[in-house]
């Protein structure tokens, strides 16, 4: 199966036999699909006899644009009804919860069941949400990483744009850079571990799964936590599967 995930940055485009382990590479979103499709190393995504597709994401303009490229695959899309039955939840309006935070949610749900889960996705935007006892109880949704260093570079005259160093990071900056090295990084390691201490209070035993464009070098900073680099894929194939596993 090829699973095609849109994200707000950037588009994991995955190619799986078993659902367990993903061959994935990523393009950015704002490339059109069309010329995505005509990239030589990927030659397998637009293949006569193509496998089944399976198309999700979190930036609807752009999930139109491949529907139209793909109109001459089998394309499949995941269905809400079965998320609401894996997943119950009380998210209000149901279908505004992102489709990431879905699959995340769900991979948790059909992998670790009978655990409470603390997923964090560190993408574009970070959400950090809460699955126990079986059900989704909500989340926190913060500016991502990127996002928040350019924030500071477009919205002043003298801060400059910085490449962030691995956590962690000196209290105390002394220069421009190391100021915002030492307030991002400080500003998401406090709200991360705010968000697991609090979200324990209701479930002490909660594990901590993290994943996202960022979460591997994070993933030292969080003690107890477990990097899952192919969570929003796990959880995709198995949506599109409806649970049923080969
Ligand atoms: N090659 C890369 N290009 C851009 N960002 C990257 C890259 N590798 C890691 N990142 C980091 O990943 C983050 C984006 O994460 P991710 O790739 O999960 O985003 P996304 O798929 O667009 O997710 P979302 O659906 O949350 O928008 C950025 O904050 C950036 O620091
Ligand atoms: C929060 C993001 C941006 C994280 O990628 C995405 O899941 C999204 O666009 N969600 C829709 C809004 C929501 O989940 O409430
Ligand atoms: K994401």
């Amino acid at each position: 199966m090829i699973l095609i995930s849109v994200g707000n940055t950037r588009t994991l485009l995955a190619r799986t036999q078993d659902g367990v382990h993903f061959d994935s590479t990523s393009v950015v979103t704002s490339l059109p699909p069309t010329e995505i499709l005509q990239q030589p190393g990927l030659t397998w995504l637009s293949a006569p006899n193509r496998e089944p597709v399976a198309l999700g994401g979190v930036v609807p303009t752009v999930l139109a644009a491949w529907r139209e490229a793909l109109a001459t695959a089998e394309v499949r899309e995941p269905d809400p009804g079965f998320f609401r039955r894996a997943v119950p939840h009380d998210y209000h309006p149901p279908e505004s919860l992102g489709f990431d935070r879905r699959c995340c949610l769900l991979a948790a749900a059909m992998d670790f069941p009978g655990h409470d889960s603390i997923v964090i996705d560190m993408g574009t935007a970070i959400t950090i949400d809460l699955l126990a006892g079986g059900h989704f109880r909500g989340g926190r949704i913060l500016p991502g990483i990127a996002m928040s260093l350019r924030g500071l570079h477009e919205g002043t005259a003298l801060l400059p744009e910085v490449v962030l160093n691995t956590p962690p990071a000196e209290m105390l900056g002394n220069d421009t850079s190391s100021a915002i090295q030492a307030g991002v990084i400080h500003l998401f390691a406090d709200a991360l571990r705010g968000a697991i201490t609090d979200y324990r209070q209701s479930s002490p035993q909660a594990q901590i799964l993290i994943t996202g464009g960022d979460a591997e070098c994070w993933q030292p900073s969080i003690p107890g936590s477990f990097y899952q680099p192919h969570l929003l894929l796990r959880g995709f194939y198995l949506w599109i599967q409806g649970g049923v596993l080969p």
